[in-house]
């Protein structure tokens, strides 16, 4: 039985035109949300198959059963879901963040806020996504919104927080009041990076955590990945300058416990199959995968010690099973706890 998607906010749509790039999961849910908390919504998606059931009020490839609250207004003509935008969120994969911008590009009303909700680091170049915003949009200020929120829970409705960052605190906190509704609680923070890579590099252990599940290794040993993979996602982001308390918060330690912990998270279960042996080809998006491998590459090229994400990156590439990982993390030299 389908499920009636929950309306949040009763107040009349004053708000703003928020332009969605992209017709998946998260667009989709992120549309829905925008919604509720007053805005009018265009929502961009190349398929025009994606466009149709959404206008039929569903979109059934990547929210199935659920019914979606009309007012969303579908189109695969980019330059119509940016005409007049107040703001547009920016929802494809991380590695197709630079296609979509460069089709957004001309057609950009300047001056209005660019709002990552992709996670992932852009792999040929290693380029952060807020880098790339800041190279094909320089007139339009960058904004992440992240943290843990699976998309089936955000468009039923079910009460999530999130966080949304921009450099300019004043940005981020009027972002952050005007996506807030009852069910979605946005916080604020001006610490644009560590928000940031909070949500690239989760997914990279959120895909071990499913590999160590998989192989049966026990609840111990997954514990023991998600704590020392968290010191290892401190260290990367300390280098791109992330403060660490940012990385305590919901984009970090707040999507590690969401994602490592549960078969919902996409990630997770690609880990999972890896684990298990079993054929990856055909699993939905899995961001950690080309993250993995470039976080592993800017690890090594920065001296910094990261010896998970070596060994998922690893792993995807072949060179290793997971069992062969396993023990090379467990033999290596021992060592002082040193938690930074
Ligand atoms: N699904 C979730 O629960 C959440 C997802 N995210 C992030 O949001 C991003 C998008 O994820 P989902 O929507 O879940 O993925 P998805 O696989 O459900 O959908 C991706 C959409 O992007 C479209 N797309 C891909 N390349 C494109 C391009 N070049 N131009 C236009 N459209 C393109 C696809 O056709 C598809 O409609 C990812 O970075 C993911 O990590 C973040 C939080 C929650
Ligand atoms: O980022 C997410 C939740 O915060 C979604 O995770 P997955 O992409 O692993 O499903």
């Amino acid at each position: 039985m389908n499920e009636v998607a929950m309306s949040g906010k009763d107040t009349a749509p004053s708000g703003w035109r928020v332009a969605v790039l992209g017709g998946g999961a998260w667009g989709t849910a992120l549309a829905l949300a925008m919604l509720r908390a007053g805005h009018f919504v265009r929502l961009y998606a190349r398929d025009p198959e994606t466009v149709a059931a959404i206008d039929r009020g569903e979109n059934p490839r990547y929210l199935p059963g659920i019914t979606l609250q009309p007012g969303i207004v579908a189109t695969s003509n980019i330059q119509a879901t940016l005409d007049g935008a107040d703001c547009v969120l920016a929802v494809t994969p991380a590695q197709s963040l630079r296609a979509t911008l460069a089709a957004a590009k001309d057609h950009m009303p300047a001056g209005i806020p660019l709002v990552l909700c992709a996670k992932g680091i852009e792999s040929e170049t290693g380029a952060l996504l807020s880098a790339i915003v800041e190279e094909i949009l320089p007139l339009n200020p960058v904004a992440v919104l992240s943290g843990p929120s699976f998309a089936t829970d955000v468009a039923r409705g079910l009460p999530t927080a999130v966080v949304v960052a921009a450099r300019d605190e004043a940005l981020a906190a009027d972002l952050a009041a005007r996506f807030s509704a009852e069910n979605l609680r946005c916080y604020s923070n001006d610490d644009l990076i560590g928000v940031e890579i909070g949500g690239a590099l989760k997914n990279v252990f959120a895909i071990a955590a499913g590999a160590v599940t998989g192989a049966g290794l026990g609840a111990s040993a997954q514990a023991a990945m998600v704590t020392r993979g968290f010191v290892e996602l401190r260290r990367i982001g300390a280098a791109f300058g992330a403060r660490p308390e940012t990385l305590m918060g919901l984009s970090g330690l707040g999507d590690l416990l969401l994602t490592c912990s549960s078969t919902q998270s996409r990630n997770f279960a690609y880990g999972l199959a890896l684990g298990q042996g079993k054929p990856l080809a055909g699993l939905p998006l899995a961001e950690g995968v080309p993250t993995a491998a470039i976080a592993a590459r800017i690890a090594t090229e920065r001296n910094i010690d990261a010896p998970i994400i070596a060994a998922v990156a690893a792993i995807l590439d072949g060179t290793i099973t997971v069992r062969q990982a396993v023990t090379a993390l467990m033999t290596r030299p021992l060592k002082t706890e040193t938690n930074d």
